[in-house]
């Protein structure tokens, strides 16, 4: 479907879990090929900070730090020059703080990587959040645009801003491509294996369509975290989304 993809990251996973000890058990059983990246957000950062980051780092892991900064420009390029010298792949800010907020904080991770010696973190705008539908756009954030184009528009002020890529769902990625360069990523969560409850996540997709949609890298959470066998559901996910081209 579409054009080739560039690049596919093996599927990230969300530790969205509340204690250490959960965490660094997830990371050991974890430590499978190929590895995942595993995604560290807002409820382990606050609680344990940049040591688990580099407990994940130590275990040979691919970290994205998912902290989705959106404050005035100058607090941006600050706290992201911070997290530019972690070590980690991937990390987060909101498009809806605005292009000057974006470029700012694309600055502060590059010169935060660059005191630090470290290649520079990819980064990621958060467009519409996973959760949000139409519905939530026009009746609470008072969007006139749909929420494809919100998404795109939000894409575009990202590339030009200098962000790596985008968070949005697999629904969105096609409608992305028509309008930023080859190159630019897609990283999708809001995944959900047939069958697997939505809970609070709008817009889905099964890893499958996410492939075929062409997202770049998946997000998955629940559907491996909360699982009796976390490994089995993480290796079927991973499967079905690095599944061969057609
Ligand atoms: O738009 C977004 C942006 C980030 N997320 C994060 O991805 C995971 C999804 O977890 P599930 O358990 O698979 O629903 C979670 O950490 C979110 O913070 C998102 O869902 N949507």
């Amino acid at each position: 479907m579409g054009g080739k993809i560039l690049k596919r990251y093996s599927p990230m996973v969300a530790i969205d879990v509340a204690t250490e000890d959960e965490a660094l058990t997830l990371f050991d059983r974890l430590t499978v090929a190929p590895r995942p990246i595993l995604k560290i957000g807002m409820e382990l950062y606050y609680h344990l900070g940049p040591a688990i980051v580099k407990a994940a780092q130590r275990r040979g892991f691919k970290v994205f730090l998912d902290l989705k900064l959106h404050d005035i420009p100058n607090t941006v390029k600050r706290a992201m020059y911070v997290l530019g010298q972690l070590g980690v792949d991937f990390t987060t800010i909101h498009a809806a703080g605005g292009s000057e907020m974006v470029a700012a904080g694309a600055a502060g991770l590059r010169a935060g990587a660059a005191a630090a010696g470290l290649p520079t973190p990819q980064l990621l705008a958060i467009t519409q959040l996973t959760s949000i539908d139409e519905r939530v756009l026009h009746e609470e954030q008072h969007v006139n645009l749909s929420l494809v184009e919100s998404v795109q528009s939000y894409a575009r002020l990202a590339e030009r801003a200098r962000a790596a890529g985008v968070v949005c769902s697999a629904q969105e990625v096609q409608a992305i491509r028509q309008v930023t360069g080859p190159d630019f990523l897609c990283v999708t969560p809001g995944i959900r294996p047939a069958g697997f409850a939505k809970g609070d996540q709008k817009r889905v997709v099964t890893p499958r369509q996410a492939h075929e949609l062409g997202s770049n890298a998946i997000v998955v959470g629940r559907p491996i975290t909360q699982q009796a066998d976390p490994v089995a559901a993480y290796q079927t996910i991973e499967q079905e989304f690095l599944a061969e081209e057609d």
